[in-house]
């Protein structure tokens, strides 16, 4: 017979799983009524037994209290942000730096699609989430660890227990949530969010987490600022070992062995942004090797080693 102690680890497990296969993989495994029914047991049970309760526990991602302000958190790795290219020639400049820079090493780069959200830096010791903090100025960021719980494709604890790791990401919110928050305060009278971004900011800069809580937000992880418990080599290693952890992680990224498969890369996706259910404003070309990285280094803004081309901006409709 389970003691409550088993039997509330069993259902955070169970609801953690099916929490991964609904909001990361978007292929839920169960009905909403068999997950409301697990739910439900834990957050009875964590009430008959409250020093059951854990800070990872599905049922403590809403928090209860409406804040202040926000505390400044200090990064251990700066955020950098990225210098950018508006067309060929420029990124065949990065290219042809790049590679004066690494002699004849094989330079392959990886791409990513550059979402339109608000990065965010995530903290996890023991594999269990300490903070979340918005960039700032990139060294000094608002503590939004609060908030950034209410993401539900936002993992509370990693599959394994890596003693430290920091990622980084943007949280978005999707075009369709973002269309239905705006006619919401249309109907109220409010002011309208100008695009996803925005709304995005605003919904993680919230001071109540409830008000967080009831808004769509996404993530998107795609960079490891710092680990601890594992070597990893390459970008494309990063995002596989990114996703194995339970991240949600961009599935669109490609590994390019040339600058002129990057450059097919852009314009595939120029024209097929629109099928994507979030906003994205460019591509993020980055070296794949980490340690030629590290051969290159970053200047005081931004790293030599990745460059953000930028689509063209889109006519507004009228
Ligand atoms: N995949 C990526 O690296 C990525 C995606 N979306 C973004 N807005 C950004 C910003 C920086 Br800086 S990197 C990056």
């Amino acid at each position: 017979m389970e003691t409550p102690r088993e039997r509330a680890e069993k259902l955070r497990e169970e609801i953690r799983k099916h929490d991964y296969h609904y909001y990361v993989l978007d292929q839920p495994l169960i009905s909403d009524a068999e997950y409301d029914r697990l739910f439900r047991e834990l957050v009875e049970l964590e009430q008959a037994y409250p020093d059951l309760v854990t800070p990872d526990s599905p049922t403590q991602r809403v928090g209860g209290e409406v804040l202040k302000g926000f505390t400044p958190v200090q990064h251990r790795v700066p955020l950098l942000s990225l210098d950018n290219a508006f067309n060929e020639r420029e990124l065949r400049d990065f290219n042809r730096r790049l590679k004066e820079r690494l002699g004849d090493e094989a330079v392959a780069y990886v791409c990513e699609l550059k979402i339109d959200g608000v990065s965010i830096a995530l903290v996890y010791q023991d594999g269990v989430l300490m903070s979340g903090a918005t960039r700032g100025d990139g060294i000094v960021g608002e503590d939004v660890t609060a908030n950034i719980r209410t993401i539900k494709s936002l993992p509370l604890r990693l599959t394994y227990p890596l003693p430290r790791v920091e990622v980084r990401g943007e949280v978005y919110m999707p075009k369709e949530a973002f269309a239905r928050l705006n006619r919401e305060r249309e109907d109220r009278g409010e002011k309208t969010f100008a695009n996803p971004r925005n709304a995005a900011a605003g919904s993680i800069r919230q001071l109540d987490p409830k008000v967080t809580a009831g808004r769509t937000l996404g993530l998107l992880v795609y960079d490891i600022l710092h680990l601890e418990g594992k070597e990893i080599d390459s970008q494309r290693e990063t995002l596989e070992f990114l996703s194995e952890l339970g991240f949600p992680v961009d599935r669109n990224f490609r590994w390019c062995a040339s600058l002129d498969e990057v450059l097919e890369y852009c314009e595939e996706w120029q024209g097929r942004r629109h099928e994507l259910p979030y906003e994205i404003d460019g591509v993020v070309v980055k070296l794949n090797s980490l340690p030629a990285r590290q051969l290159l280094g970053a200047t005081a803004k931004s790293p030599r080693w990745a460059i953000a081309y930028k689509f063209p901006a889109e006519e507004k409709e009228t």
